[in-house]
């Protein structure tokens, strides 16, 4: 199945995550024309695109793919307001974080088929990562459309264990904040030993997206590319001591992933 054949899709939230969708699946060639968007006051942004892209705002040929891209605190709301517009049979994909499948399902009619999903904002430039649990009644043809719209904001994982999906949102759906944050927080520590903000700002930014880039296209694993930055004795290896050491960053990113699962769950309401 190819991006060009899916559709039509309906996205219903054109935020963030969705607005970051709908940029991977123009980028990656689904026409404007199989897109509809419903969002009560899109930003300039997303609006442009819509203009751009001839994107429908109003459901004319009926979705067979509806993407639910809101805030997990007013789906019920939502569900509530567009259930009657998704057609039998069509596939409904949610990128909520806590909500689960059985959640959405009890707005549904029943036997409706959903597919529940964890994006990343990387999706914009076709470099996230979707991890994908099927509901049932999902046919294999209905995977294969979901596959081919969510590759559009790149990899696409499938799981079987429901169960997971809370601890998976911590760590990809979240992960993006932490990588961003320690950009932050480096360009911040940089600047206090001295360096020009903006010059100490420019440093994170470039060494973070550099070393994510680097193990994006390594065959090396991670601790490997670590060690070949840390001479023995040297300058490196001082500051992993600290980062590596107890309290260091092993865990606080335990706890944090942690608060994310735990506030995951909390968000299946
Ligand atoms: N952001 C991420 O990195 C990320 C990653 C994975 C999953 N998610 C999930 O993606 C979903 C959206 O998150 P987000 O960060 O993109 O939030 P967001 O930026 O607030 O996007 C939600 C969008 O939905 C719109 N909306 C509100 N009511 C609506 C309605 N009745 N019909 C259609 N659209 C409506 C909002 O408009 P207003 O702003 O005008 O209210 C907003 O544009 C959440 O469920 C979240 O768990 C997000
Ligand atoms: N953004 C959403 C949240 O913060 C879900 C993962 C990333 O809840």
């Amino acid at each position: 199945m190819t991006l060009k054949t899916v559709g039509p899709v309906l996205l219903v939230g054109a935020g963030k995550m969705g607005g970051a969708m709908l940029s991977g699946w123009l980028d990656r060639g689904l026409p404007g024309e199989r897109i509809i968007v419903r969002d009560p006051a899109p930003g300039p942004e997303i609006a442009a695109l819509i203009a751009k892209h001839g994107i429908r705002t109003a459901i004319g040929e009926p979705p067979a793919i509806v993407v639910l891209a809101v805030k997990p605190q007013i789906m019920d709301v939502v569900l509530a307001g567009i259930a009657a517009d998704i057609p039998a049979g069509a596939l409904v994909v949610s990128v909520a974080a806590g909500k689960t499948l059985a959640g959405i399902a009890r707005h549904l009619t029943p036997g409706t088929p959903i597919v529940r999903t964890i994006p990343n904002t990387p999706a914009a430039i076709g470099r996230g990562i979707t991890v994908c649990v099927a509901g049932p009644g999902v046919s294999a043809r209905q995977r294969a459309e979901a596959t081919a719209l969510l590759e559009a904001g790149g990899e696409v994982a499938w799981i079987d264990d429901e169960g997971l999906m809370d601890a998976v949102t911590a760590v990809s759906g979240s992960g993006p904040a932490y990588v961003f944050l320690l950009a932050e927080c480096l360009a911040a520590a940089g600047a206090e030993q001295g360096i020009p903000p903006d010059l100490a700002a420019r440093l994170a930014r470039v060494t973070v997206s550099g070393a994510g880039e680097l193990l994006h296209r390594s065959d090396l694993d991670p601790a490997t590319l670590r060690h070949n930055v840390t001479s023995p004795g040297g300058t490196t290896a001082a500051a992993l001591d600290i980062l590596m050491g107890e309290g260091g960053l092993g865990r606080l990113m335990r706890e944090a992933v942690a608060a994310a699962t735990r506030r995951g769950r909390e968000l299946a309401g």
